[in-house]
């Protein structure tokens, strides 16, 4: 397991190299993966070895380091010209959460100055990006908690805990907080199929903390919401446009229908490294689209005939105005649009 302090933690930067806690094979298995070179970082990311839009933003981050550490050594004054394919398998990992370009963008404006050997420039540059993330989930984490009323009945999906971020959590950072304010009276998570990040990762990082968890199949939200069980839905974003419309796990769109239905408060927490003011629309999102093995199996056993196909869209989108508060470092957004969406970048 790694940490970042007290607080569980998916990557760390260990002697020039990238270390990731395989997410693939929790709860089961702790499996530590050493990247040495930036198109090593690129499949990991791809691979969901390291995922979560904050922990892929911060681990293409170190890939930078990697691509410029081996880029310097080969040819010193050309690393620039050289790391530039590495740049783009980066940023091409994956396409949804925008973190991953922020993070590479933030890493790219250094360049311009940098006149000797990069690497430590650029390390520094990986390493504060992390810090200011985790800095960030904890003061998300006080803001939402916040908003929830006593005894509160919350329900999240996917994984948007420490393992997708640079520690704490943003959806979890919330509910950790609020555990320890003595606020919950229950939390519930979706299993959110097909890749089971709520199963195998949010229930696992929850009992790590000693908080306890409520598994759901995806499809018992409804019921539950109708027997008025739940307060509020927390969740986190891979990407929220200008106007406040929110990409996520498959599934949250959904759930944001059955919240407004049965008079249940969706909140939203996100960095603001998540917001893409440069994308009014949610259609405009770009959705990622996974193998069609990672429906029809489970475990590598099928589960459904030779011949079935499958869809698997890795999130959705979900309209503003479905979303009751979008829960910033900078802030709280109640009821996003467009004019509170720029205050708060803005402030
Ligand atoms: C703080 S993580 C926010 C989102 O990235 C999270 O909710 C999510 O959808 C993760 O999807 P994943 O496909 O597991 O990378």
């Amino acid at each position: 397991m790694i940490y970042q302090g007290d607080s569980l933690c998916p990557l760390t930067w260990q002697e020039e190299r990238l270390h990731l806690l395989d997410q693939r094979w929790l709860p089961h298995q702790q499996q530590i993966v050493v990247l040495a070179t930036a198109a090593e970082v690129a499949q990991a990311i791809k691979d969901m070895v390291v995922r979560g839009a904050p922990a892929i933003g911060i681990a293409a981050a170190y890939g930078v380091v990697l691509a410029a550490q081996s880029a310097y050594a080969q040819a010193p004054p050309h690393w620039q010209t050289i790391i530039t394919a590495d740049l783009q398998k980066l940023a091409q990992a994956r396409p949804t959460a925008v973190n991953l370009v922020w993070a590479l963008q933030r890493m790219q404006t250094h360049f311009s100055t940098i006149v000797a050997d990069p690497v430590p420039i650029l390390l520094a540059e990986a390493h504060r990006i992390h810090q200011e993330d985790l800095a960030a989930n904890h003061r998300m984490g006080e803001l939402g908690a916040d908003l929830l009323p006593a005894a509160c009945r919350v329900l999240t999906h996917c994984n948007a805990g420490a393992l997708a971020t640079g520690g704490y959590g943003t959806a979890l950072g919330v509910i950790r907080t609020a555990h320890r304010a003595g606020k919950l009276s229950q939390v519930y998570a979706d299993e959110t199929r097909p890749w089971l990040q709520g199963a195998r990762l949010t229930a696992w990082e929850l009992l790590q903390d000693n908080i306890p968890v409520t598994l759901l199949a995806d499809n018992a939200a409804a019921a539950l919401m109708q027997q008025q069980r739940i307060d509020w839905v927390i969740v986190g974003a891979d990407r929220i446009t200008a106007r406040g419309d929110v990409a996520n796990k498959i599934g949250t769109y959904g759930l944001a229908i059955l919240a407004r239905q049965h008079g249940v408060k969706l909140m939203v927490v996100a960095p603001t490294s998540t917001i893409d003011m440069n994308l009014m629309e949610g259609s405009a999102i770009v959705i990622e689209e996974r193998s069609q093995a990672e429906v029809l199996t489970v475990n590598g056993q099928a589960i459904a005939p030779v011949g079935a196909q499958a869809w698997n869209p890795a999130f959705d989108v979900t309209p503003s105005h479905l979303v009751d508060v979008i829960v910033t470092e900078k802030g709280v957004v109640t009821q996003p649009n467009l004019e509170r969406m720029t205050a708060i970048m803005r402030s």
